[in-house]
């Protein structure tokens, strides 16, 4: 895999060169609430314009449905870049139309442009070759090299991420070549004690890592919304929590064979819930209360690990050598609820280890929370990147970057 030092050492000066970013930073009415993607790109940015090229800089943002949608427009994005730049950032309204072209056109050498939001075009996102290929290529006319420097995006097989670096001589960006150092040492020769956490909502994208995992790992950690289909199929009650029903099978077959690998695999013991879920908006304080994870009332809902889950984690954690987090431990975006999250972190920061954070919202988690980013080995900018990476799956967008 080439990388950008390569680049900026054969020269760059006057060349057009995409950037493959992952700018796809959580909005509230607009407002970004957490910047930590674009910080992330910043090295890669800055090298290239000092260096004199003309960085044009593209991600997509959310899901919009292959069409223009204001709500998903990365405006916000491209103007917070410039203001971590401290220089102005253009920005195209389109991706590969008029205005795509001008004002690539019209940048200067050292200037940055971003592009309106990929995924407003169907071809990024296409399963049709073609179609892809399409869109590729129309991207291609607007530069000359490409670096690819989305991490959270590597696993997608997409235009601006898989089929256009084959179409421009292609390096690493600083931030791709980061992760994949860091996630190497989580998958060859890892030191033990190796502890994974998981949580989060995508129970379903999770499941499919952990049967990877309990080949890797010597401790599971299961928090979040993952915890109760592994309580429902242990036959607790869970009521109207978040449940991957389908999934029950294969979680019971999970718990079967780590018992049998020798894998420690933990459940919460205790858990926080409520009759609703709570108003992340307004985040105006809920009726909760704690019980046994063997007793969730059938009309409520867990929505974090409680007090006995906590310490019970923090002591599981206090002696690994290694530790990958991906999965808030709640709805930590809710004061009453993330306690559970902030265990988990604050665990992290205690422990003598190698500790990984895997994941937008894990990451933005730990920053939301209040918790120096340093005080972490690495905090990623993937979750499914880097669990697919731990997986063991080729990841489309780093193939591409590969000779
Ligand atoms: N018990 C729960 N019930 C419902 N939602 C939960 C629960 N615990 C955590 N969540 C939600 O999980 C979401 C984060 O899950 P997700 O799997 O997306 O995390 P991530 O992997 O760190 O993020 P990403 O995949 O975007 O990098 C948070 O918005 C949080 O509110
Ligand atoms: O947030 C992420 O995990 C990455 O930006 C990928 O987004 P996606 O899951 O919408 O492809």
């Amino acid at each position: 895999m080439k990388t950008i030092d390569e680049l900026l050492a054969a020269g760059v000066s006057g060349k057009r060169v995409f950037v493959r970013a992952d700018l796809n930073v959580p909005l509230s009415d607009g407002t970004i609430t957490d910047d930590g993607r674009i910080r992330a790109v910043l090295p890669t940015v800055k090298a290239l314009a000092d260096a004199g090229a003309k960085v044009v800089v593209a991600s997509h943002l959310g899901r919009p449905k292959g069409a223009p949608d204001p709500a998903f427009s990365l405006a916000p994005a491209a103007s917070r870049l410039g203001e971590l730049l401290g220089s102005a950032v253009a920005f195209a309204t389109d991706t590969v139309g008029q205005s795509a072209q001008d004002t690539v056109a019209g940048l200067a050498e050292g200037q940055v442009a971003v592009l309106e939001n990929l995924r407003f075009n169907a071809g990024e996102t296409s399963k049709d070759d073609a179609e892809r290929g399409a869109f590729a290529d129309q991207l291609a006319a607007l530069a000359d090299v490409y670096v690819g420097d989305g991490f959270g995006a590597v696993h997608r097989k997409h235009a601006s991420v898989y089929d256009l670096p084959a179409k421009l001589p292609h390096y690493a960006g600083y931030l791709i070549a980061t992760e994949v150092d860091v996630l190497k040492k989580l998958t060859e020769d890892v030191r033990r004690p190796y502890v994974v956490v998981l949580g989060g909502a995508k129970v379903s994208d999770k499941l499919a890592v952990i049967d990877q995992l309990l080949d890797k790992a010597d401790r599971l950690l299961i928090g979040g919304g993952m915890a109760y289909t592994f309580l429902k199929a242990k036959g607790h009650e869970v009521g109207i929590s978040l449940l991957q029903e389908d999934q029950v099978p294969a979680v019971t077959e999970y718990m079967e064979r780590a018992e049998k690998q020798g894998v420690e695999l933990v459940l919460p013991v205790d858990v926080v819930v409520s009759r609703t879920f709570p108003d992340l908006k307004t985040k105006a304080p809920t009726e909760h209360t704690v019980v046994d994870a063997d007793k969730i009332p059938a009309d409520q809902e867990g929505l974090d690990i409680g007090p006995k889950t906590r310490e019970l984690y923090a002591s599981k954690l206090a002696d690994a050598a290694t530790v990958f987090w991906n999965g808030p431990m709640g709805v930590f975006e809710h004061p009453d609820y993330a306690e559970g999250t902030k265990a988990v972190a604050q665990a992290l920061v205690d422990s003598d280890g190698f500790t990984v954070v895997g994941g937008g919202d894990s990451a933005a988690a730990v920053r939301t929370l209040g918790f120096d980013e340093t005080a972490f080995g690495h905090i990623s900018t993937g979750g499914g990147a880097s669990l697919e990476y731990l997986e063991g799956k080729t990841l489309p967008g780093l193939a591409a970057l590969e000779d």
